[in-house]
This record gives structure tokens, sequence and C-alpha cells, in this order.
């Protein structure tokens, strides 16, 4: 399958000072254009490591990193990405932090312009009214929103969430859930995930991918079939609970605290699953 991101064959070790560290190990994920694709798996397998090959910041030792039907070498404008730490600029205000990648990356667009795109992306995410603030004026919840607008400034194909949402509590990291889908809804992109909260890929995604311990290949796929929107209770059905076991279940497999299954490595969802998501 082609999709807008293609990884294939992806093998990649680390040099380090006792030897090779080999982290993954003949990867493959496609994530449709459009798709959202959330990636978990044990603490260390090389989730990060992923992202960064996907945003061209590091180079496969073998295989292929696709982006829209051209392969990744190098760092791509193309590519938002937002972190666990958003990582704002202090002597910049709210709006001037939004608006950095449009300084950065090559565009015709007016001071005008970028100013307007700015406060839009900051009214979708509900920060209408703190443009002018600096970001320790910001609660964290909010700086990760101010953080999310600065992924998306520059219209990316790609957005790619290395636990973004991690070091919220749970009432402000649901909140930004529904952010996410409302993003989605009004800024079409594709995105790769990397969570180690369950409930959060399947609340966000439309495929999960759970990925074996080090070094990692692809150990389970979890499609979440999309038909419309979500609502936070249906995280509390006996079908997402359904989901939540199986993915549970997995993460022991590839920790290796549980036998693997004999059954092949695809999985949808028992279909009332999938359907109570949405
Ligand atoms: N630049 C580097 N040089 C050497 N080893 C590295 C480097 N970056 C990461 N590693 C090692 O590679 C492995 C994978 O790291 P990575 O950060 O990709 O894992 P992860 O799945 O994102 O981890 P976590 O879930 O804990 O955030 C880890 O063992 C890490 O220590």
């Amino acid at each position: 399958m082609t999709g807008l991101i293609d990884i294939k064959g992806v093998t990649l070790a680390y040099r380090t000072d006792t030897g090779p560290l080999p982290v993954l190990d003949d990867l493959n994920i496609s994530v449709p254009e459009g798709g959202f694709c959330a990636v978990v798996g044990p603490s260390g397998c090389g989730k990060s490591t992923l992202t960064r090959l996907i945003a061209g910041l590091m180079r496969p030792d073998e295989g292929e990193v696709w982006l829209h039907g051209a392969r990744v070498t190098s760092p791509r404008a193309t590519v938002g990405m937002a972190f666990q730490n958003p990582v704002l600029l202090e002597w910049r205000t709210i709006l001037q932090n939004v608006i950095l990648p449009l300084e950065i990356v090559p565009n015709k667009q007016t001071k005008a312009q970028r100013e307007a795109r700015a406060r839009e992306l900051l009214a979708l995410v509900g920060l209408e009214g703190f443009e002018d603030k600096r970001p320790s004026e910001l609660s964290g919840g909010m700086r990760q929103r101010a953080s999310l607008c600065r992924a998306l400034v520059h219209k990316p194909d790609v957005l790619i969430l290395d636990e973004p949402f991690g070091a919220l509590d749970a009432f402000t990291r649901e909140d930004l859930w529904q952010t996410m889908h409302q993003l989605r809804a009004e800024e079409p992109f594709t995105s790769v995930l990397i969570t180690h909260d369950l409930r959060e890929s399947i609340f966000l995604a439309d495929e999960v991918i759970v990925l074996s311990g080090r070094p990692a290949t692809v150990q389970y796929r979890m499609a979440v079939p999309d038909t419309g929107p979500r609502d936070l209770d249906h995280l509390y059905t006996p079908e997402a609970a359904e989901m939540l076991n199986i993915l549970r279940h997995q993460i022991e497999v590839a920790q290796g605290r549980a036998p693997a299954d004999p059954e092949p490595a695809t999985a949808t969802p028992p279909g009332s699953a999938a359907q109570a998501m949405h």
C-alpha cells in the first residue's frame, strides 16, 4: 500500500561506546493521506527514533522513508512537530511563538497574513485573548495548545506528535484530545502520534500500531474505523474496554511479560467495538 507516509523496511542501530545498539528492525508502516496513526510500545523501543526518521532528522541504516511520494533524506518543512515539553520562547509572545515557523520556512506571506493565520489557529484551540501573553503566563495545557498551533501554522502535510499530552493532568489531557479532533476537522493533516496512553491512542487514531521490544518491529496493528465525531463517553463502553484489553495484552507481549499469540499480527477489533467508538 502507498501512503502519504511510507516507512519501508527501516532498520537502524545507534553507534554507542559499547558497540551498535539495534533500535529498529525492518519496520514497515504506511499512513494514508489524512490518516492518524498512533504508535505504542515498551519504553525505549524506538518510538521517538521513528519520529526523527519521519522528520528527516536522521537517516535509516537500511530501508526508506517516503513522504508524499518523495524519499526523505533531509529535514522537511512539510512536517510539523509537537513534543511533551512545548519549548516556547519566553522572550516572544504567544502569537510570536506560533508565527515562528512562518519566519523560518520560506513563504510569500506578509506580516499581516502570518499574524492572521496564527490568530485563527489560536482562536480555534481556545486561546483567543492570550496572543500577547508570555509562555510563563499560561498553564501547561494552554502552552501545549500554543505548541500545537505552532506545529500547524505553516500547514504541514504531516504532524508528528511525540507524547504531547504526557505531562498534563487527566482532565486537561482529555480536553486536548477533543481539541485535536477539532483541529483535524479544520486543518487536514496526516499524523503520527507517539503515546504511552492506550485510551488516547484509540480516541485519536484510525490505526494503533504496537511496536515490539527493541529492536522494534511492528508486532500488532489495530484498525479503529472512523465513522464520525468521537465522544469521550465512548471510552467507557464495554467495546472500548475490549479494545484496550487487546492493546494492553499486546504491550505485555512486547515487554516479554506475556507469551506471544499464535494469531496474525494484524487485527480489526470486534465490529461492535470499533463502531461504539464513534
Ligand atoms: N542518540 C542516541 N545515541 C545512542 N542511543 C540512543 C540515542 N537516542 C536514543 N537512544 C537509545 O535508543 C533506544 C530507543 O530510544 P527512543 O527514544 O527512540 O525510545 P522510545 O521508545 O521513544 O522511549 P520512551 O518510550 O522511553 O520515550 C533507547 O534505548 C535509547 O537509550
